[in-house]
């Protein structure tokens, strides 16, 4: 069980964990909005806790989806860490691509572009 967040529905499953919608429980938690946490095994986590550090790196950035921090939990009896996420509820880039049917319109590519650009711009910028 979390601090700070009661996960509701599974919003999807990547190669380093599983998404799941949350809504804050704690009156001190940083947002009243719906919340993303990703979770796995605290013994698999360590991609999970590698993408806190970048997604720390890159808080200033309102391009990208904001992280909360981090929280460990106990669920059927074992340490799951949680990766406490702004969530994007348009979806992933991969959705919308789908939406328009498999290749979407050159003006929304240059917006997205930019977007990740700068994302990776302020994250060099930031590691040096
Ligand atoms: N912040 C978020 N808000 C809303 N949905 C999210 C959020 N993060 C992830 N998801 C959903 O969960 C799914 C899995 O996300 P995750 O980041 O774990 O993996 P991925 O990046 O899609 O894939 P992989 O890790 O294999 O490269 C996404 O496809 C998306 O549907």
């Amino acid at each position: 069980m979390s601090r700070n967040l009661r996960k509701l529905m599974q919003l999807g499953r990547g190669s380093y964990g599983t998404v799941h919608l949350a809504v804050p429980i704690s009156p001190s938690f940083s947002t009243k909005a719906c919340a993303a946490v990703k979770s796995s095994m605290l013994e698999h986590s360590s991609t999970l806790q590698k993408e806190d550090r970048v997604l720390q790196c890159l808080s200033s950035c309102p391009e990208i989806v904001h992280c909360y921090g981090n929280e460990l939990s106990f669920e059927n009896g074992r340490r799951v860490y949680n990766l406490l996420l702004e969530y994007a509820s348009g979806g992933s880039l991969f959705d919308m691509i789908q939406s328009y049917g498999g290749s979407i319109p050159e003006q929304k590519v240059k917006i997205y572009t930019r977007m990740m650009l700068k994302g990776l711009c302020l994250r060099e910028l930031k590691l040096k």
